[in-house]
């Protein structure tokens, strides 16, 4: 199956790269800040499906520049779906936790009612929102902190601490799935290929690493794995004040996602032990 995939140099897009059959687009090739141009190339590609995995991730920058997070999280992904829907061809989009208000200890449900605290979440909320209007065979895939090998991660922001301090105080009572990229740009072929036979599985997913832990847990284990002695120090997310709100609870519920396409929840500790392997080796 040939796929085309907008973004190149992102944590999912390098991933999806790696895969045979796929064509990426690079910023240079489609800025999704050109809705437009990036339907015309989905009128004139010769792909049978279309996975986006180009978006604005500055949380807090998105605060203060809501009108580029709009125009590339909702309305670049809105253009794409719908000329996606025209050519009947499967369009795979990756939405985030971020969509959630996080109250409660609950996994969330595809269909649970939406609230983003920030420009971020509304922005990729008004993405999926244009997506399913389309009317298309599609497959939205809200995953969560994603960490690779590339790009900026919380991983590797604490790696690079770690490097020279002895100890961090990371927020202890926001808890969710660390998810590897690798196993997001996996997910996304599966959907690619079962939604090109099947366009009854059109839906809105959820999918993201087990175990859930905080993002003190997370630095906990990255220090461990990586054998640099750094001790981390639970702290409430009001003693870390950002531009963003981050919702409190982001659990997924991921069951559908195992049922309609048989992919299970990785345990991103073993991705962890993969993404510092591959970054031992560069
Ligand atoms: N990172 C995370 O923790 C999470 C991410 N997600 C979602 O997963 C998807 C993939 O995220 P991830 O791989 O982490 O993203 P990255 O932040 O690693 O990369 C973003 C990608 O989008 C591209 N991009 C940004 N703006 C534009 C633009 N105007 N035109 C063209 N390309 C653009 C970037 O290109 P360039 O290098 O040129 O800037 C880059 O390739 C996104 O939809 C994101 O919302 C969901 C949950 C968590
Ligand atoms: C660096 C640092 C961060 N933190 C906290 C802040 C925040 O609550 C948490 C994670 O920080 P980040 O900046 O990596 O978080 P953030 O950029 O908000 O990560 C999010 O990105 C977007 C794109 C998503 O879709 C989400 O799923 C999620 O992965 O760690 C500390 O408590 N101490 C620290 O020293
Ligand atoms: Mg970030």
């Amino acid at each position: 199956m040939k796929v085309l995939i907008f973004g190149k140099t992102g944590q999912v897009a390098t991933e999806l790269a790696h895969f045979d059959g796929v064509t990426s687009l690079g910023r240079e090739e489609a800025d999704l800040t050109d809705p437009g141009a990036c339907e015309a190339l989905i009128a004139e590609t010769e792909a049978d499906a279309v996975i986006n995995a180009a978006a604005y991730t500055a949380v807090d920058k998105a605060e203060e520049d809501r009108e580029t997070a709009m125009i590339v999280n909702a309305m670049a992904p809105t253009a794409m779906a719908a000329a996606a829907a025209a050519r009947d061809l499967p369009f795979v989009h990756i939405s985030t936790d971020y969509v959630f208000e996080g109250g409660g200890t609950t996994p969330w449900r595809p269909d649970d009612t939406t609230g983003p605290l920030g420009v971020y979440g509304a922005s990729k909320l008004g993405g999926e929102h244009g997506i399913t209007a389309a009317g298309g065979r599609y497959g939205i895939l809200r995953t969560s902190w994603v960490f690779s090998a590339h790009g900026n991660n919380f991983a590797r922001t604490m790696l690079r601490l770690g490097a020279d301090r002895d100890a961090l105080t990371i927020v202890a009572d926001q808890i969710g799935g660390p998810t590897p990229a690798r196993d997001i740009a996996a997910a996304c072929m599966r959907m690619a290929t079962a939604l090109k036979e099947d366009a009854e599985k059109s839906g809105t997913y959820h999918f993201s690493g087990t175990p859930d832990v905080s993002w003190a847990d997370f630095a906990r284990e990255i220090f461990a794995q990586a054998s640099l002695s750094v001790a981390v120090t639970d702290i409430p997310t009001s003693a870390y004040p950002t531009p963003a709100q981050r919702p409190l609870n982001s659990r997924l519920d991921c069951s559908a996602t195992t049922s309609a396409f048989g992919i299970e929840r990785p345990d991103w500790r073993s991705g962890l032990a993969a993404v510092l392997a591959e970054l031992n080796r560069a």
